[in-house]
């Protein structure tokens, strides 16, 4: 569905950071409490790009690390309101979804196992990666498939794809996907470049140019009667914090489980759409910032450890399934992150921004990023954005998957 400018989604507006009671629900979600309360992350329409909008983004980014975001670079072009194209609309979002969908639950184990993860890209299985090895003695109860961009010189892709990837109309689908993706993290990196007030708005999309960008489809299947799931030990996504500069994250309503960890210790759930979000079918875009960025600004913006839980709503009493009939935990959980990172070989140096450069001192023994292979600024600062992300994988999915 189109968004016109100004018309369904309020612009920078939303503001709200307040901390609200939900009703109970049970969650199932390892051996650290379940969240009581639910976040409310401000909204903010993309489709125009100002300053003003740059600075109300960074403050989002520096106090929650999350935001949610709605409109395109797209939707703002010359041929406005109803004509405007929208990069990432209701249906081509669906799409990518299904055919996530038909390879998580279509393909055979030889052509899961034919296109398993190394270098960090391809399917991942059941219990692999552990994103939270010092809290789970196993790995995520999710199955994904990391799907790096094609290279733009030569058209390829960089990893072999599955048959349901690779007929022809989900392979350009994905490759649209992609593009569309790209344009969107463009817009938010300028925006954050504004409102840091670095004079060139393009200084963070330049070191990303020649990165290839992984969308990352996920699956969180729900998990059949007599599964080995363990309650107070395992996890759907470990507690962790993303490792690159953004992330984008796409949910489908009626599959809740992100949670947040707040300044105070608590986790709070970040619901699938704001209250009274004009279209509860197609919720808006998660923003998180990640390791990079929060290194990259001297800790302003925060790279805020999140994870994944097992949700399963509250049944009165008398439907609970009684012991002897084993009934089957939670609901599927699809979920689309794209990770949005600089190349390789940027070095990390702090981004040329007053507001930046005052905080260099605090910051230098500062512990980036959390969960296995994370870093201290002072650490970061003689490395390499590739070297990093090395670090992190090699921590959370075994040497195996990078080398
Ligand atoms: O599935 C989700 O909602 C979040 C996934 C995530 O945090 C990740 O893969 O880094
Ligand atoms: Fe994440």
């Amino acid at each position: 569905m189109k968004q016109t400018p100004g018309s369904t989604t309020p612009r920078a507006t939303v503001a709200t950071f307040s901390t609200v009671t939900m009703p109970a629900v049970s969650v199932a979600n390892g051996a650290a409490p379940a969240a009581e309360s639910s976040i409310d992350l401000p909204l903010f329409d993309i489709s125009h790009e100002s300053s003003e909008l740059g600075r109300e983004i960074v403050q989002a980014a520096a106090k929650h690390g999350f935001l949610w975001i709605s409109g395109s670079p797209s939707s703002s072009s010359a041929n406005d309101g109803d004509q405007g194209s929208y990069d990432l609309d209701a249906a081509t979002v669906q799409n990518v979804f299904d055919i996530g969908s038909r390879f998580f639950k279509g393909a055979s184990g030889a052509e899961k196992a034919a296109c398993k993860i190394t270098k960090n890209r391809g399917f991942v299985d059941m219990k692999v990666e552990n994103l939270d090895p010092q809290s789970h003695a196993r790995g995520d109860f999710k199955q994904c498939f990391n799907l790096a961009e094609p290279d733009p010189d030569t058209c390829a892709w960089r990893q072999p794809l599955p048959p349901q990837f690779s007929e022809s109309a989900a392979d350009a689908a994905l490759r649209d996907f992609h593009a569309r993706c790209r344009a969107v993290a463009t817009r938010v990196l300028r925006l954050i470049a504004l409102g840091l007030g670095i004079e060139d708005a393009d200084w963070f999309v330049k070191s990303h140019e020649k990165s290839p960008y992984t969308v990352r489809m996920l699956y969180y299947p729900q998990l059949p009667a007599g599964t080995d799931y363990r309650a107070d030990a395992d996890i759907r996504a470990g507690a962790h914090s993303d490792y690159g500069s953004i992330t984008l994250l796409f949910t489908r309503p009626g599959q809740p489980g992100l949670e947040i960890l707040q300044d105070d210790g608590n986790w709070a759930r970040v619901p699938i759409s704001p209250p009274g979000y004009h279209d509860p079918d197609f919720p808006p875009i998660v923003v998180n910032i990640g390791d990079l960025l929060q290194f990259w600004t001297n800790g302003l913006l925060k790279s805020t450890v999140h994870r994944v839980v097992l949700v399963e709503e509250e049944q009165p009493l008398e439907q609970r399934p009684s012991a002897s009939t084993a009934a089957a935990l939670g609901t599927d959980r699809y979920s689309i992150a794209v990770f949005v990172q600089p190349a390789d070989e940027t070095v990390l140096v702090p981004v040329p921004s007053r507001a930046v450069s005052e905080r260099a001192a605090a910051f230098q023994k500062v512990q980036i990023g959390s969960g296995g292979g994370s870093a201290t600024a002072e650490t970061l600062g003689q490395t390499t954005a590739g070297e990093h992300l090395l670090g992190r994988l090699r921590a959370t999915y075994g040497i195996a998957v990078t080398g």
